[in-house]
């Protein structure tokens, strides 16, 4: 995941130094015009899935500019290091209104500090009204996360969108999505909008890193998605340990090029195919060569994505 290289403005700039704020100044004005460019994208900046088919009855929240307040309703840990949070919405009829792939940018202030901390978080709830959710990793000592797992019911939090990837129906042959931990979070949008529209013809090739078998997010939807539409989409879980109760069925290790072979699809249907990454630096790195400029651009194409063949312009790094 882009996260580490996008914590850099915030840590340089606790050390006061002039570097540390420009790297801040440059870090919140990306932001900044990642929300602007969101604005272009249908009413009110966003559209959903619903709104393709009912774009008069929507009501969404997020205007598109500036954050909008949510209010914790409940959270409740879900494996030994991630949470599931569920904010209520300012409007209790509205739904967020995200596109596939939207973040949103969090924004919080610690204790004793003068300057705030920003964190993308995606939501991977199914837009019902009045509420959204997240599913947060917490990381030792971690900013962003820390702060989301300490919030109590009733909290509230700043939030704002941010659009990673303007996602058309049938622009792609094939998605290859390559997700490592709670990096799968922003693609469980995308998923879920190819999936469920009859007329979009993608489709999804998932391979999802994570060290253990326990530690596999929504991985009963997948199975179920996959077992309804296996033409359409497939899974390929990969894990560092499994347990003993694994059936075979993931494989055990890290990625490799030969799996990412495997997942996608024939050489010959490569020109329409593009491949998603998100995950830890290192497996981005290793996948598909590291984020260039602190974690802000895409960076040159590298790792085992460019010794198959790949084109950068093939390629999203998240
Ligand atoms: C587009 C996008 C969407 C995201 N959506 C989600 C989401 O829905 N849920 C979610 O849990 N996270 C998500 N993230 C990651 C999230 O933004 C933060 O980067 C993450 O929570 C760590 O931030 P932190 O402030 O807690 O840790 P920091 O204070 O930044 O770091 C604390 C420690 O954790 C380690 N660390 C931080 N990030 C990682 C990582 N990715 N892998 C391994 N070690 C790490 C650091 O090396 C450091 O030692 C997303 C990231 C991106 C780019």
């Amino acid at each position: 995941m882009a996260s580490v290289a996008r914590r850099y403005p915030i840590t340089a700039v606790l050390g006061t130094s002039a570097f540390g704020l420009s790297l801040a100044y440059y870090g919140y004005s990306r932001y900044q015009s990642a929300a602007s460019q969101h604005r272009s994208y249908g009413r009110n900046g966003n559209f959903t899935i619903s709104s393709v088919a009912e774009p008069d009855r929507l009501k969404t929240t997020f205007p598109g500019s500036g954050f909008t307040t949510l209010t914790l309703e409940e959270s409740h840990m879900i494996s030994h290091n991630v949470k599931m949070l569920r904010f209520k919405l300012p409007d209790g009829d509205a739904q967020s209104g995200l596109s596939p792939i939207t973040s949103l940018l969090t924004r919080h202030t610690a204790e004793g500090a003068w300057i705030p901390t920003f964190r993308p978080y995606t939501p991977i709830d199914k837009d019902e009204p009045g509420h959204i959710s997240f599913l947060v990793k917490r990381y030792p000592n971690g900013k962003g996360s820390g702060h989301l797992h300490s919030l109590k019911p009733g909290d509230t939090l700043s939030a704002r969108p941010i659009h990673e990837f303007d996602y058309k129906p049938n622009q792609h042959s094939n998605l290859t999505i390559v997700a490592g931990g709670a990096g799968i979070t922003p693609f469980v949008q995308i998923i879920r909008a190819v999936l469920s529209n009859p007329a979009d013809r993608t489709n999804i090739s998932l391979v999802y890193a994570n060290s253990t078998d326990g530690d596999i997010l929504l991985k009963s939807e997948f199975d179920e998605l996959a077992s309804k539409q296996p033409d359409r989409f497939k899974v390929n879980y990969v894990v560092s340990e499994t347990s003993s109760s694994n059936d075979g069925t993931f494989y055990k290790g890290r990625i490799t090029r030969q799996i990412i072979e495997q997942a996608m699809p024939a050489r010959r249907d490569w020109n329409n195919t593009k491949v998603l990454i998100c995950g830890p630096p290192p497996m981005i790195a290793a996948v598909a060569g590291a984020k260039g400029g602190f974690g802000w651009t895409q960076g040159s194409l590298g790792g085992m994505l460019r010794e198959i063949g790949l084109d950068s312009k093939q390629v999203q790094k998240f």
